[in-house]
């Protein structure tokens, strides 16, 4: 009876997938939890032969139906790749489409702005080696109605990137990391080297973002913020909470901006020629979540404990914006990853909520429950591993040196692009970090057969619960962070590790002793 029950369900999805052309995961996965039952129910006696081979039979259907619902969340991860390639796609026909509208503006800004300069690097703008403010800063949005926004994009200062290669004044860039030539395949210069921001226009709008709750923050952005406008007659804006701070402190402060709704901070990095930060890591990532898109600049000054981030001491700062306002600077540019929960309830793939860029990482983790996590990764439409543990770390190379530095992962320079892959506290022996390359699509899918919930959260913050048959999908964003460097990157990555982590600190072994003669 029982055998002929489950013969018919398996006819039912059989027959489903006929028609819908691919199969439920939900039913595929309730005859397989009929099996399981089926199975624990049923008398198997040892010494008879017939039912041990009739279970072995069952067991082998459970396994094909579990893999036809992987086959579902593998084909769910393409749609989001290729959901993401569109918008990626989209998103460079509207930049075109900016660029010349835009070419119209700059022609009226050199005449204006650059009057008696030289525009002759401008009139080449990116050249073979560099690439423009536009270009970074711009979100590719459709500004069908406003006038008001173009005028925003006047005041903005215009810069260059360029990437040093075989010394800062070489011309030559390459973008072929490979060549092959008489058939030999050599590798040739690689294209991402130190890069430096050079200002075509001068820098005329900061935004300066403070850490909450600091009465030496408190008084270093006054102090600030006075400099600037007196001495470099720069716009100032900050958040609504600094601005009542300054004007309590004293009237004169009504000279700085701020913003009245969050709408408001979507336009922020078209106003902004730089962002100056005066707190910890905490808030270079509060800035980088401030712009949902491109980001401006970032200076982080250094006014907490640890520091990664933010390599510029607050005592010299008016040393410090000199140089920076001058420039030309030398730039990190930290990838970002893009993350989008999928839920179950969706009725495409399209049909995500808001994505969500994290600087450091997005995590998957079991909450408060006591339940191992159990979660799919599938990369691209290959599958990875199931992870059972307390959790899962997706980190960009700037988030190696934070949560996944201490779940077990390597720590990365911050301009090496890649996703990191390090589970937390995994419960096998053999489940090592991985390093993932820049341009892959990550699913994290709770299968429906998973005893609990699991959360994401996002650079520490914004956690979302994910029930079974939710998924997160994540991928490099196409807006990275450039924070300023004191030196440049890979002398103050170094550095942070050596004073931040005390890295490989040893005490050096004596001169006198054994040794080889
Ligand atoms: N076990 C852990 O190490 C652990 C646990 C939770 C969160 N975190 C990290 O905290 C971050 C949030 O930082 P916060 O300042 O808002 O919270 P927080 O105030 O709790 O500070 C967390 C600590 O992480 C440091 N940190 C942040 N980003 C870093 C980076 N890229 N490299 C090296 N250290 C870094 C900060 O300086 C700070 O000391 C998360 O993105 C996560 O990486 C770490
Ligand atoms: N402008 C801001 N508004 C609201 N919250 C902020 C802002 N800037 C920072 N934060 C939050 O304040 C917390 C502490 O910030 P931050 O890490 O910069 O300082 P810190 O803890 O003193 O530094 P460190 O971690 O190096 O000791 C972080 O959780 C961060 O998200």
């Amino acid at each position: 009876m029982e055998l002929r029950n489950l013969v018919f369900d398996c006819d039912g999805v059989s027959t489903s997938q006929a028609d819908n052309g691919f199969l439920s995961s939900i039913s595929l996965l309730n005859s397989e939890k009929a099996i399981q039952e089926l199975l624990q129910q049923a008398p198997v006696q040892q010494n008879d032969d017939h039912l041990i081979e009739f279970s072995e039979a069952l067991r082998t259907v459970a396994k094909a139906l579990r893999r036809a619902a992987e086959g579902k969340a593998a084909a769910q991860a393409e749609a989001a790749e290729w959901k993401r390639k569109f918008e990626l796609e989209r998103e460079r026909n509207l930049h075109l489409e900016y660029l010349s509208l835009d070419e119209d503006h700059r022609d009226a800004d050199r005449r204006e702005n650059l009057a008696g300069q030289s525009n002759k690097h401008v009139e080449q703008c990116c050249g073979s080696n560099g690439l423009c403010s536009h270009e970074v800063l711009r979100n590719g949005e459709a500004d069908s109605d406003s006038k008001v926004v173009q005028d925003k994009y006047t005041r903005k200062a215009s810069f260059k990137l360029s990437w040093w290669c075989k010394g800062e004044h070489s011309e030559q860039h390459k973008h072929d990391i490979v060549s092959f030539e008489k058939g030999n395949i050599t590798t040739a210069e690689r294209s991402s080297k130190q890069i430096s921001l050079k200002w075509e226009s001068d820098p005329q709008t900061v935004l300066i973002l403070t850490k909450p709750n600091s009465t030496s923050v408190q008084i270093l952005c006054a102090e600030m913020v006075s400099w600037l406008r007196e001495q470099k007659k720069l716009d100032i804006y900050v958040e609504p909470r600094v601005r009542t701070e300054l004007l309590t402190e004293s009237s004169d402060f009504n000279f700085v901006h701020t913003w009245k709704d969050d709408n408001e901070i979507t336009l922020l990095h078209r106003k902004v020629d730089l962002v100056v930060t005066l707190g910890g890591d905490g808030t270079v990532l509060w800035a980088a979540s401030m712009f949902k898109g491109p980001v401006p600049p970032i200076v982080p000054f250094s006014l907490g404990s640890l520091g990664f981030m933010t390599p510029f001491y607050s005592e010299r700062y008016k040393e410090c914006l000199d140089s920076v306002l001058k420039g030309p600077i030398s730039i990190t540019l930290r990838h970002r990853l893009m993350c989008h929960v999928v839920r179950d309830a969706a009725k495409n793939e399209y049909e995500t909520e808001e994505p969500i860029l994290v600087l450091n990482e997005v995590t998957i983790d079991r909450g408060i429950s006591s339940y191992l996590t159990y979660l799919e990764c599938y990369c691209d439409s290959s599958f990875v591993t199931c992870v059972q543990g307390d959790g899962l770390i997706l980190s960009t190379t700037s988030g190696s040196t934070a949560y996944s530095l201490a779940a077990g992962g390597s720590m990365v320079h911050p301009q090496v692009p890649g996703i990191l892959f390090t589970p937390i506290c995994p419960h096998s022996l053999s489940f090592r970090p991985l390093i993932l390359p820049e341009h892959v699509t990550i699913r994290v899918q709770v299968p429906f057969n998973s005893r609990s919930h699991a959360w994401a959260s996002f650079d520490g913050k914004d956690r979302k619960q994910l029930r079974p048959g939710d998924a997160l999908v994540c991928s490099m964003a196409p807006w990275p962070v450039p924070t300023a460097c004191l030196v440049d990157s890979t002398n103050d990555f170094l550095r942070s590790i050596h004073e931040g982590l005390h890295w490989n600190l040893r005490k050096t072994q004596s001169f006198d002793g054994p040794r080889d003669t």
